[in-house]
């Protein structure tokens, strides 16, 4: 399940078929999360040196910044299987006995939205991550009975786009917590740059700065934007990728001059002019953008956050100075004065 909101999403298969070509398989070509990165380089060395499974690895972050490519990286680096499941679709305890009876020694078992786990699942499966072992209930009522079984050592990758929904006895027990950041233009240029090889399309470099700079640094929009790009270019018939080129194409695309969409843009629009710049609660906005709370918060604020158009309070959402600024608004006196705390948890 993807989790980018129906406006920033409108994928094809076709732009599926392109996002897997252009998808890094090494550790070597994915580009950026350089502390991640080189953690898990010594990690996978020396699990492969050892003949020994690779600790749990727990991947955290806004959605599109390549947990699940990551995940597939560690697999192929390990040079062992890969499963890949998500929370939401084991339902029983037994969908997860199936999944971990079936790895073989080593393997890699990918869970991702992990904090969506079913809580009677994900009791099973602390002592499967520290023990290998799964503890099942056979049959019901006077002639139920308990049994064990060995698995093999395997290795648990999950991803979340919410580490704090997680609970504690789960994050206990990920021996690699690994967190990914927002990419720097520098990086997703790079990125760019490498994609418009793979499909073939001549980029400038400013073409792909353009693109880069305005990517919400998230490497999946700048895929997507790349393609959408690409059509542009082969519609008008250009040889290259210039930078007024690519300008062109992201404001037909509506992305405006810092990578802000249109839904971005509601999002501010809405606090500003409904309710005075904040504080206003996040059901209060799922309800007057009449998106999920769960977009909100995993999509659409985390840029913003980062980008310090928004604050969050305890009493809620709060727009910045620099907000008005780029809505182009006059921000109210009080505004700027709010003591502000990043008192909420996420
Ligand atoms: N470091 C990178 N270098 C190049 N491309 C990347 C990198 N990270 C991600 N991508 C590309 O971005 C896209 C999204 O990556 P991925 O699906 O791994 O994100 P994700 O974090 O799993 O997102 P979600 O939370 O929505 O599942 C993929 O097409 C992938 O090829
Ligand atoms: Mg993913």
């Amino acid at each position: 399940m993807t989790r980018d909101s129906p406006v920033r999403d409108p994928e094809t298969r076709d732009d599926d078929a392109l996002e897997a070509s252009i998808r890094p398989k090494t550790l070597a070509d994915f580009t950026g999360q350089r502390q991640a990165r080189e953690n898990l380089r010594v990690f996978i060395d020396a699990a492969r040196a050892r003949g020994e499974a690779l600790d749990h690895v727990l991947l955290a972050g806004p959605p599109g910044l390549g947990k699940t490519t990551l995940a597939q990286i560690v697999a192929r680096e390990l040079g062992v299987g890969f499963r890949a499941t998500s929370g939401p679709v084991i339902a029983k305890a037994g969908d997860l006995a199936a999944l971990l009876t079936n790895l073989e020694e080593r393997d890699v078992l990918f869970i991702d939205e992990i904090h969506r786990l079913n809580p009677a699942v994900e009791e099973i499966l602390y002592p499967a991550m520290e023990d290998f072992q799964l503890d099942l209930i056979i049959g019901e009522g006077p002639a139920a009975r308990s049994v064990r079984i060995d698995l093999s050592k395997f290795t648990l990758i999950g991803a979340t786009t919410r580490a704090g929904l997680l609970t504690t006895p789960l994050r206990d027990r990920f021996g690699i917590p690994i967190r990914l950041n927002f990419y720097e233009v520098d990086e997703l240029e790079l990125i760019v740059a490498r994609g418009a090889r793979v499909l073939g399309l001549p980029m400038a470099r400013e073409g792909a700065r353009e693109i880069a700079r305005r990517a919400r640094g998230t490497p999946r929009i700048a895929g997507r934007l790349l393609r959408r790009v690409r059509d542009f270019a082969h519609a008008s018939g250009e040889a290259e990728v210039t930078r007024a080129a690519a300008d062109r194409a992201l404001r037909l695309l509506d992305v405006d001059d810092l990578g802000l969409d249109a839904m971005d843009r509601r999002y501010l629009t809405a606090i500003a002019e409904n309710y005075g710049g904040g504080p206003v609660g996040v059901e209060t906005m799922a309800a007057a953008l009449s998106e999920p709370r769960d977009a909100i918060e995993e999509i659409i604020e985390p840029y913003l956050l980062q980008q310090g158009f928004l604050q969050r309070t305890p009493r809620g959402r709060v727009l910045t100075a620099n907000a008005y600024r780029h809505l182009g608004l006059a921000a109210p006196a009080t505004a700027a004065q709010m003591p502000l705390f990043d008192g909420e948890e996420d």
